[in-house]
């Protein structure tokens, strides 16, 4: 399994993922979702040089022009509900994909255990695909797990790319053990090292999903 990290070099993105922690700024909800997107579409970007390419020729008013072009079957699946604003920034570059959603959620069976339910899958067919699973948050890595062998029962994809924007390095290990090895490539844009006893990211950002769309009972 590839792992990019691209936080690792100095761009405008980490300008972004620095707004998403900051409890000054993240509390502003319609920011924190743009950023959210924002990164959507910066990751869009970075993931799309890795389809494949061939040259097609384009007709303009006054001649034709070669240009390659992705040949991708492209298929953006997201994880709801944080997923959704960075799932807006994945479409508005790959404006011709396919779109699939997927629920996840905590069901909390005491104060710090809890299972991943997934209850709605909503999705195309996948085989010999580019399925791209988005994700703001991969804490401990079940959400994903468990949203990829959802995804799996409407077929099975040429490649698989992996976004989130902040995972600990438990979750990346966790899904590792969970992903085809060679056919997985997993985009982040920040990894943390620790999770707390709520299984939260730490430093992280707190709840991306209750930043974006607030607090649930
Ligand atoms: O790696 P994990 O330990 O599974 O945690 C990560 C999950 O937590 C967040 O969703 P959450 O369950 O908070 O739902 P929400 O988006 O509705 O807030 C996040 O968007 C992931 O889906
Ligand atoms: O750190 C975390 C863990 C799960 N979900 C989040 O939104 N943040
Ligand atoms: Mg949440």
């Amino acid at each position: 399994m590839k792992i990019v990290n691209l936080g690792e070099s100095n761009s405008i993105l980490n300008r972004f993922i620095a707004e998403l922690r900051d409890v000054n700024i993240q509390k502003d909800s319609l920011r924190f979702r743009r950023n959210v997107e924002r990164i959507g579409e910066i990751m869009a970007y970075e993931i799309s040089k890795d389809f494949t390419y061939s040259t097609k020729n384009i007709q303009s008013p006054l001649g034709i022009a070669p240009t390659s072009t992705p040949d991708d079957q492209i298929v953006i699946s997201t994880i709801l509900r944080a997923g959704l604003p960075f799932h807006q920034g994945f479409l508005s570059y790959l404006d011709y994909a396919e779109n699939a959603f997927v629920s996840a959620y905590r069901k909390y069976k005491d104060r710090l255990n809890f299972d991943i339910h997934i209850e709605y899958i909503a999705s195309p067919g996948i085989t010999n695909k580019t399925l791209i699973i988005t994700d703001p948050m991969l804490a401990t890595g079940s959400s994903m797990e468990l949203a990829y062998e959802a995804l799996l029962t409407k077929g099975h994809p040429a490649h698989i790319h992996v976004a989130s924007i902040i995972a600990s390095r438990q979750a990346l290990e966790y899904i590792q053990h969970k992903m085809p090895d060679d056919k997985t490539t997993v985009w982040v844009a920040a990894l943390d090292e620790e999770l707390d006893e709520h299984s939260y990211i730490v430093p992280g950002l707190g709840d991306a999903g209750d930043l974006a769309f607030g607090e649930k009972e």
